[in-house]
């Protein structure tokens, strides 16, 4: 469907299109009629699929450029995502020259209350950090119109409930109030009920949680064996750009520097770093400068990076909402992404409870052999030696140039050339990846028996935390080749554009799920 038939005013649609926006997603066709009408929302679709536009596009369209004060106030779990909220609603209120400012934790207060004073009518920010300001009196949210909750769900899980309702109790009651995420566990039903009036559940459609466009498999092995399996399937993957999720900090920060040390441009990104390094590392990532970036599930959440061809679960999340929303870090907007997760024996319940909850199977793929491995780098070194010839001066260098070119032979020196770049003895550089203590079996699981196959169709359960249910499982004799995908993953053809958001902070070791009393278990969580 056309923007233009949705309600939007002209202001708005020609930023739509400098945006080069054409057409309106399908999350962006139900609910911008909605909330323009000021409806209270609450929006799921498949990650990639433009949420943010549609919260944001019918709130520029109520700013009143003459009122001062703040009014629409989006959370956000993580400063990445705030911050990438922000630009993107920058860009589209740029026209209709609207104020956005964000605020966020780890970075430096006295500036961003300096920028408050230009009196944004839109704000941004993590829940910590939006507190202590409404707290200073810094940021006053007594005129807000709209409020909006993104990634729900995901400031549930980081604890953040206690700061939401102390935020929402300061906003008017006779607010509207938009709940947004790919995901939605009943719990976050009842924050719908606490405090939205009488919201419309907008729910699209797809067959599937996870989009068709990334094919998923599974490596199944031991947790001592994972690193080395990795990096021989970066080589044959070759990904343009990946994201390598680790379930702990430690697990990230010796996983960027055993890939550097097999010579892999990698760089780690969690909650312990500084912010500024924070932004850095994200943006080394968008320009390419490095291709793998290893992160906590702070990346996981709605990050927006063009481009990215490959996921890898280094671990196997221990939740499986987390696995949705990383894998949708690739697949988005159009494009087509390739994930693979890595699981030990005890961990089967894990990647069952994944499969249950996107209704979809991951494929098995075989782990990638040393000669593959080689043969890939190789392959990938000639591409690079490729961009050597286009970037290489000669002038500077041409007497050296004659030199080996009377002594040795084009063959002799491509292959020298070829050996240097490709660096095969990096492959064989000692790395040591602690221990991580293995998750805790599955209350209801199986244990990663293999075989046979049960009913299909088990669903989250209730209480107690754990989804149960059956699952058809595969035959051990099912794994194959590297990189062999599965026939069905072109099928849905359904339209989605994508591409990232958000997350920060502290870590907490477990953590009570404030939904309904249940009890799961994070590893790590981080928050602002
Ligand atoms: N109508 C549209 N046409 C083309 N591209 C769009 C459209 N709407 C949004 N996009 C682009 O699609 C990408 C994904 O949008 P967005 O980040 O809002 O997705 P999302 O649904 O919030 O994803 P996630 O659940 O991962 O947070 C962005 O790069 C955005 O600029």
């Amino acid at each position: 469907m056309k923007f233009s038939e949705l309600g939007l005013s002209q202001d708005i649609l020609d930023a739509i299109t400098t945006h080069g926006y054409v057409e309106a997603t399908p999350i962006q066709e139900k609910t911008i009629p909605l909330t323009l009408a000021g409806r209270d929302v609450i929006g799921q679709a498949q990650t990639g699929t433009g949420k943010t536009a549609a919260f944001g596009l019918p709130i520029l369209e109520h700013i009143d450029l003459n009122n001062k004060n703040i009014q629409a106030l989006i959370v956000s779990p993580t400063r990445e995502l705030a911050i990438q909220t922000a630009e993107e609603l920058k860009k589209l209120g740029r026209d209709k020259r609207v104020d956005v400012q964000v605020v966020f934790g780890g970075a430096d207060i006295r500036r961003q209350i300096q920028n408050l004073k230009s009196h944004p009518q839109i704000l941004v920010g993590t829940p910590g950090r939006l507190l202590d300001h409404i707290n200073r009196k810094t940021v006053k949210i007594d005129n807000v119109r709209t409020l909006v909750l993104d990634e729900a769900d995901e400031m549930l899980n980081m604890g953040f409930l206690d700061d939401i309702e102390a935020i929402i109790s300061k906003t008017p009651a006779e607010r509207q109030t938009l709940l947004f995420s790919a995901t939605m566990p009943p719990a976050i039903k009842r924050i719908g009920v606490k405090f939205m009036t009488n919201p419309e559940h907008i729910q699209i459609e797809a067959k599937e949680l996870t989009t068709d466009l990334v094919d998923q498999y599974f490596v199944r092995m031991r947790e001592n064996e994972k690193f080395d399996t990795m990096t021989r399937i970066f080589d044959v993957q070759a990904p343009k750009l990946a994201i390598v999720f680790g379930r702990t900090k430690r697990r990230v920060e010796e996983l960027s520097r055993g890939l550097e040390a097999r010579g892999y441009h990698a760089a780690g990104l969690h909650g312990d770093l500084t912010q500024q390094m924070r932004s850095r590392v994200l943006a080394q990532f968008k320009s390419h400068e490095i291709n793998i970036l290893v992160a906590t599930d702070v990346a996981a959440r709605g990050l927006d990076v063009k481009d990215v061809s490959h996921v890898y679960n280094f671990d196997i999340p221990q939740d499986p909402e987390s696995y949705v929303h990383r894998i949708g870090r690739t697949g988005r907007a159009g494009a087509k992404g390739v994930s693979v997760t890595f699981v030990a024996p005890n961990e089967m319940d894990y990647l069952r409870a994944v499969e249950d909850l996107t209704k979809k199977r991951m494929t098995p793929l075989e782990p990638a052999s040393l000669k593959d491995a080689r043969i890939g780098k190789i392959n990938n070194a000639a591409g690079e030696v490729a961009k050597l010839i286009d970037t290489t001066e000669v002038s500077e260098i041409q007497s050296q140039v004659d030199a080996l070119t009377a002594k040795y032979s084009a063959e002799q020196l491509a292959a020298a050339v070829l050996s240097s770049v490709a660096d095969l003895e990096k492959q064989n550089t000692p790395v040591e990846i602690t221990r991580e203590r293995p998750l805790p079996r599955r209350k209801g699981g199986n244990g990663g028996s293999r075989g046979g196959s049960r009913n299909g169709g088990g669903r989250r359960n209730g209480g107690g935390g754990g989804y149960r249910g059956n699952r058809e499982r595969r035959g051990n004799g099912d794994t194959r080749g590297n990189d062999r995908r599965r026939g069905s993953g072109a099928a849905s053809s359904e339209r989605r554009f994508g591409d990232y958001k958000r997350r920060d902070g502290r870590s907490t070791e477990s953590r009570r799920n404030s939904s309904g009393g249940s009890r799961r278990e994070f590893t790590v969580r981080e928050k602002d």
